[in-house]
């Protein structure tokens, strides 16, 4: 008897599901504005300059292939940290930083869910809604009950503000809340400064535990210290928090799988306690982390002249997502004769823009103009090319009434 002829088809990912029937399109139109992966004008992929020249360094060195420590690249952990706090930060200086390589975003956040689920047994994790679309599955898949702040009003297609501080204050104390540092996917919209400290207020008064998903630092508004500045507000608080940070955007390291999970603690002997349990949780998950991303991320931080490019190559890629942003904006404002206010989209930052198209719309998209866009109706502006602005306003125009 076969004990596998049970199991069941798996539905398609909402959003790496949405590459598949973009690729399974034969229109020489079509435009894939599902996954969040940069392209460039000409809509292809894009290796950093930084990149390739720290792949020659490397290879020059005829660096070995030994296993790293279950904690990753020494080197790596340590600028890691740096880049997200500053290196100048006290919570550096005083070594209160509990921080281990993970599996990029994704596997980080797992990390830090497996953390949650063994030492706060019961507590939960507020996510927004909406949110990145594979949260809800890293926690469910850890056995960490979740459930949703307010954060997207429909109404004015921005931040439901006085919803989510009311969730917040509402949430059980302890508990855990999810926040997207900087450009929040998928909607595209951050709260204010002004509305940070007020987040900040909150979570203070109810005793709970911030914890950051930060996957585009740098990549959001071109500079790291900006779009990291949400973290360091908390942590100028003496707040305890976990970030789980990616390279999959911001240096282009998508399929190498790097990022870290960073636990601020109150003391570093507590730091050093948090990260031996954080080793034994990696340990029977994966054992330890791939080792070239993490060189890459070492030497590209850690060369001063690698570190100006990068910086230099990652201001570029936001420029070009904020001028297709604009370029989108000046076509459907100057298409669309209803007089729809669309400037909600250049209020946006990052990588999406969340266009207010239903799911029905959203089919519109692909099976008529062959747009690919995920079905909450996220776009992602970095696979637009200015030559194809047009195109898109007249597709999200004709979906949208
Ligand atoms: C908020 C957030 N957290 C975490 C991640 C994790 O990414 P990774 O595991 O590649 O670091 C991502 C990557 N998004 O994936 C592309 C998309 O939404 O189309 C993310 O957006």
């Amino acid at each position: 008897v076969s004990r596998f002829e049970g199991i069941t088809m798996a539905p398609p990912d909402p959003i790496l599901g949405v590459s598949e029937a973009f690729k399974a399109d034969t229109n020489e139109l079509k435009l894939n504005l599902g996954v969040g992966a940069y392209r460039t004008e000409d809509l292809q992929p894009y290796v950093l300059n930084v990149v390739k020249k720290a792949e020659n360094l490397m290879l020059e060195r005829g660096e070995n292939k030994e296993y790293l420590p279950i904690e990753g690249l020494a080197a790596f952990n340590k600028v890691t940290a740096e880049l997200l706090f500053g290196a100048d930060n006290p919570v550096i200086q005083q070594q209160r930083v509990a921080t281990i390589q993970g599996l990029s975003g994704t596997g980080s956040l797992r990390i830090a869910a497996a953390l949650i689920e063994r030492y706060f047994p019961g507590s939960k994790v507020l996510i927004s809604s909406p949110t990145w679309g594979n949260h809800k599955n890293i926690f469910n898949d850890a056995s960490v009950p979740w459930f949703e702040y307010r954060y997207y009003d429909p109404k004015t297609v921005g931040l439901d503000f006085s919803g989510m501080i009311e969730d917040i204050k509402a949430a059980p104390e302890g508990s855990f809340i999810l926040l997207h540092g900087c450009a929040h996917n998928p909607t595209g919209i951050d709260p204010t400064p002004e509305q940070w400290e007020k987040i900040a207020d909150v979570i203070q008064e109810k005793n709970h535990i911030p914890f950051f998903d930060v996957a585009y630092q740098g990549f959001a508004s071109g500079s790291l210290d900006e779009d990291a500045s949400s973290v360091r507000l908390f942590a100028a608080r003496g707040m305890e928090l976990l970030v789980a940070q990616s390279y999959s955007k911001n240096l282009g390291l998508y399929g190498e799988r790097i990022g870290a999970i960073n636990v601020l603690c109150s003391s570093a002997d507590a730091a050093t306690r948090v990260k031996s349990q954080l080793k034994r949780l990696a340990r029977p998950m994966y054992s330890n982390p791939p080792i070239h991303g993490a060189r890459i991320v070492a030497n590209v931080v850690g060369i001063p002249e690698l570190f100006s490019e990068w910086k230099e190559e990652m201001e570029m890629m936001a420029g070009r997502i904020k001028s297709v942003r604009q370029k989108l904006y000046d076509s459907l404002s100057r298409k669309d004769k209803s007089g729809k206010d669309w400037s909600f989209i250049l209020k946006q930052i990052g990588m999406f823009s969340f266009t207010g198209l239903n799911k029905v719309k959203s089919e519109n998209m692909s099976n008529k103009w062959h747009v690919y866009m995920t079905k909450d109706g996220r776009i992602s502006l970095a696979g637009l090319s200015a030559a194809k602005c047009e195109y898109l306003a007249d597709a999200i125009i004709d979906s949208y009434y």
